[in-house]
């Protein structure tokens, strides 16, 4: 799936390529999923509330989330690492995988990010059809949450990056439905590796339900073979 040179070559001009789509006209009409919505608790809303609040003096931001992303960001994405044939034939199909599932039964979250800080805080209320153990959140949907906010914590940071590596330690289950925190920030950055540590905790921060460290790399295109 990653590109080859002709295609790189294709983005950067030299070689004719196909027509790209127009992704700017797309935006307008996107549901913005980072939004409150009916099945959003009253643990999920404080939480939004209070970092809305945070977000007044401008150090915290509220990232918006789409279930078909067509931002500058992405479209910058594809043409680097993308092959064109790929792109043109897979993505008008293509989802963000948390934001996949009906409203309330999977993935509700907001995140905020602190630039200054190079933290990303996650809000999520994992829905019905996320259980694993009878009762309680599955683990790789925990695993994901943690993926993404790591996640975007390092492409915030440094641009596009990928998971090289992800261990985490589930101390608790996380019940079915409730709200958590999950905190994730930049301890170490070598070149184009960054370290990102996370946890999750209970809204009252009393319980700690899982610790995760994890590599990204950010992506090179001229690495690319
Ligand atoms: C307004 C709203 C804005 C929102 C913005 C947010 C936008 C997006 C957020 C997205 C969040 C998404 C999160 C989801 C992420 C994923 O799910 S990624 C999927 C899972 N990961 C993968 O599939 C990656 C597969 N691996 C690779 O493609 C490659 O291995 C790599 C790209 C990770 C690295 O390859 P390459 O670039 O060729 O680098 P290397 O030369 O191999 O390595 C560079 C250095 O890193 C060291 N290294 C590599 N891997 C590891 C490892 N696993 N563990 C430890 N170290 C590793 C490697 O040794 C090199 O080190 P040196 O330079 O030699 O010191």
């Amino acid at each position: 799936m990653l590109r080859s040179c002709a295609a790189r070559l294709r983005t950067l001009g030299a070689v004719p390529g196909p027509a790209r789509r127009s992704f700017s006209s797309e935006k307008a009409t996107q549901k913005d999923y980072s939004l409150p919505n009916p099945s959003w608790t009253k643990d999920i809303r404080l939480l939004y509330d209070q970092f809305m609040k945070k977000c007044e003096d401008g150090s915290w931001k509220r990232l918006p989330s789409y279930k078909c992303k067509s931002t500058q960001r992405v479209q910058n994405f594809r043409n680097l690492f993308l092959d064109t044939k790929f792109v043109e034939e897979q993505t008008p199909k293509a989802q963000i995988f948390t934001r996949s599932l009906e409203e309330g039964l999977g993935f509700e979250y907001v995140m905020f990010h602190n630039e200054a800080e190079k933290r990303v805080v996650c809000v999520f209320q994992g829905g019905p059809h996320l259980q694993g153990n009878h009762g309680y959140v599955h683990g790789g949907a925990i695993a994901t949450m943690i993926d993404i906010t790591a996640g975007t914590c390092a492409v915030l940071t440094g641009g596009y990056a990928m998971t090289a590596n992800l261990n985490i330690n589930f101390r608790r289950p996380i019940p079915l439905c409730s709200v958590v925190v999950i905190n994730s920030q930049i301890d170490k950055i070598e070149g184009r590796k960054y370290f990102i540590s996370c946890d999750i905790r209970s809204v009252d921060e009393k319980t700690l339900y899982s610790e995760a460290t994890s590599l990204f790399i950010k992506l090179d295109p001229n690495s690319l073979k």
